[in-house]
């Protein structure tokens, strides 16, 4: 299990300015590496990484992608005057080119390769790349949007040539939309017909096997502030209806946000609801994210209202994806406040510190849902996932490129802000909150002979009078076994430890369960405002505990309850219960993620029911994604005779990645409706579960 993150920076790649004027990239300054690589030093984050070298990327592994005459070109600009170079800028739409951009160009490029071989050589687990030039408005051909070689789209094609990678995630955070990685990759093959076929001839029994390596491909997601074509570039297949050609059909994914402002709830919902189903159906060997912190607060390009904090959870969901294999490489960012703050937020998460609870998340606005139905009936027929959604019809759609086309409306200007009218507006937001790690990162209360797991500390069992004696009032039954008193005692004082957080995280393997649960449920100290009960697998779990809204208890079984669902007691009956991986992970991503997030619990108590049919990488990947809540305080309760869960669980729970699902198959039908059901009848309650503007009041 690969260990450690790469920080990947040089000061040379700073040497370079705009030396003309230019209103349209007047915003990309050297400033944005150096204060960016300054606050990683600052905040402890760069000594905590493995410094990787930068190199240039070679002639050959820039030809991935471009073309010979751009290159040749390019090679040219060092010698070049100044008016040469303006010149040869013009060619070009919203870059500007120097002397020396050329060899930050490479280096750019040479990052993002050095980060690719560190994670593919397991010399890190994950990692970041700070540089400039940025890559993803590169073409084939042609600079473009302050970039001069597509530093990600490099990246993958240099993954698949060199480690024979077979499917590249690549997840476009920035606030534009990256064109040139959609241009490089839309109709890369999806499938059995792709590229990768082979044919193997068996001449003795003369029949022709064909082997094809299926799924040989880049799925690219992008979200990008679009205003209904007339955000920069302004091009027409930016929208959420570009889904691939040919055979890429569907492995082009993009999220128009029309209109500024948009906050974290949007951003967790299109995470939730789209990138994340989709995801983990692709199930990729590599996440690439072209991680641009224009999409933050404060920005003059984004306009958005996102905070920083929002990077360390979309970085943290995507790392229980390819086995925690990612390389985020910089692209945009022109706050020189909000910037530092999101790459020290995507760092800290790489690094596996706790998450910072996101407070006040509500549904996303009515423009995200309407881009978040049509982007999903648009890749509806790709992906299993999203196949049974719900088809957006003009009357609950008012996307303005509907009604244009219908010439209901004409195209009203858009009304761009001067410069000072913008900055008068000018966005304050809090610092995000420091996140410190707990001394014990994760503990244990297991029977004297169950060994603990290496980096888990033991908590030795001990009886608190106090404890005692408000636990006889409640389980008075246990009263007579001194042992499940002395568990449930010590589970008591493990929360109090958490929440100090003196503990991460906790494990415990019990008599009963339910009963654990309910012990500590009905004995958290009044500090604690909120706790999320997970529950995986059938049982009983008496309703009365989700009083006044202190408890929301969410079950995943195969058992349809007769019990009254309510805001906080939700009852997810799958098919299969908790032993199909799509039906689960369905529930999971597009019901449990939305929930928690809204309900943003101070803990987390997962408990696994006997018997509960779950298999470990599913159960792995539900427990990393639970991290996401209550600062990763998750407490986790397992039947004295599930010894063998004890392992995985620990390493979880220690900031290993969940190992990945296989390539999910559609979810059952059944599953899909029941789903869908719940998430109709809980929206009015849980806005997160939107995924239909029809719902909004
Ligand atoms: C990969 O480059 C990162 C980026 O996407 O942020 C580049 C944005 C170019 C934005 C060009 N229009 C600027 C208009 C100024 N008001
Ligand atoms: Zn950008």
């Amino acid at each position: 299990m690969a260990h450690g993150t790469a920080l990947i920076y040089d000061e040379e790649m700073t040497k370079y300015k705009l030396l003309w004027v230019d209103p349209a990239c007047k915003i990309e300054v050297p400033e944005r590496l150096s204060v960016s690589y300054e606050a990683l030093v600052r905040n402890g984050l760069a000594d905590r990484c493995v410094s990787i070298p930068v190199r240039e990327a070679t002639d050959a592994e820039i030809l991935l992608v471009h073309s010979d005459e751009y290159l040749e070109a390019v090679k040219k600009t060092p010698y070049m005057t100044l008016e040469d170079l303006k010149e040869f800028t013009l060619q070009f739409g919203d870059v500007y080119f120097h002397p020396n951009i050329y060899r930050c160009a490479k280096l750019a490029a040479g990052s993002a390769l050095q980060l690719v071989d560190s994670v593919m050589m397991e010399r890190v687990r994950n990692g970041m790349a700070l540089v400039r030039p940025p890559g993803h408005h590169s073409m084939r051909s042609a600079a473009s949007g302050f970039c001069v070689f597509n530093n990600v789209a490099i990246a993958a094609r240099y993954a698949k040539q060199k480690y024979g990678v077979k499917r590249v995630l690549i997840v476009d955070w920035d606030i534009h939309h990256g064109q040139g990685v959609q241009y490089c990759f839309e109709d890369d093959p999806r499938g059995v017909f792709g590229k990768g076929r082979i044919i193997f001839g068996c001449l003795k029994c003369n029949i022709l096997v064909f082997v094809l390596f299926i799924f040989n491909s880049v799925l690219y997601f992008s979200w990008h502030r679009y205003e209904h074509q007339k955000f920069w570039p302004q091009l027409r297949e930016s929208d959420y209806d570009s889904v691939g050609k040919e055979k890429g059909a569907g492995f082009n994914i993009n999220l128009p946000w029309n209109q500024v402002g948009m906050e974290n709830s949007d951003y967790l919902s299109v995470f939730c609801h789209v990138l994340l189903p989709v995801a983990y159906e692709f199930c990729p060997d590599l996440v690439l994210v072209c991680a641009g912190f224009d999409s933050a607060i404060g920005d003059p390009e984004g306009e958005m209202c996102a905070t920083p904090d929002i990077f360390a959870h979309l970085t943290h969901l995507l790392m229980n994806l390819a086995g925690g294999r990612l390389c985020a490489v910089l692209e945009g960012g022109y706050n020189l406040t909000s910037l530092p703050q999101s790459v020290c937020q995507t760092v800290q998460t790489l690094l596996g510190d706790p998450l910072p609870q996101l407070a006040n998340l509500s549904g996303p606005c009515r423009s995200a849902l309407e881009s978040l139905q049509c982007l999903r009936s648009a890749q509806k027929q790709y992906w299993g996932s999203l196949k049974h959604t719900a088809s957006p019809t003009a009357a609950n759609i008012s996307t303005k490129r509907i009604r244009i086309a219908e010439g209901e409306v004409e195209e009203e200007e858009k009304t761009e802000l001067g410069e000072e009218e913008k900055n008068s507006e000018e966005k304050v937001w809090h610092e995000p909150p420091k996140r410190p790690c707990p001394p014990i990162r994760a503990a244990s209360v297991l029977p004297d002979d169950v060994a603990c797991p290496d980096g888990c500390k033991r908590i030795t069992k001990d009886i608190h009078p106090l404890v005692v004696s408000r636990l006889k009032d409640h389980l008075v039954q246990e009263a007579e076994d001194g042992d499940a008193l002395a568990t449930f005692s010590t589970l008591v004082s493990l929360v109090q430890k958490m929440e100090k957080n003196e503990v991460g995280s906790g494990l415990a393997l019990v008599g009963d369960v339910i009963k654990a649960m309910m012990c500590v449920v009905q004995h958290v100290s009044p500090d604690l405002n909120r706790v999320l009960v997970v529950c995986v697998g059938n049982g009983k779990i008496p309703s009365h505990i989700s009083r006044d809204g202190k408890v929301l208890v969410l079950q995943i079984s195969s058992d349809a309850s007769e019990e009254q669902q309510s805001k906080h007691y939700i009852s997810v009956c799958l098919q299969k219960g908790c032993c199909n991986t799509s039906g689960f992970m369905q529930a999971v991503l597009g019901l449990l993620l939305p929930v928690g997030y809204e309900y943003n619990p101070d803990l987390v108590v997962l408990v696994r029911m006997p018997d509960s049919g779950v298999c470990d990488v599913v159960w792995k990947q539900l427990t990393g994604l639970l991290q996401s809540f209550a600062k990763g305080h998750t407490l986790v309760l397992m039947q004295e005779k599930e010894n063998s869960c004890v392992g995985p669980t620990a390493s979880i729970l220690l900031g290993d990645p969940a190992p990945p699902l296989e390539t999910l198959q559609a979810p059952d039908r059944e599953d899909v409706d029941a789903v869908e059901r719940l998430r109709r009848r809980l929206q009015a309650d849980w806005k997160l579960l939107q995924t239909t503007s029809e719902y909004t009041s």
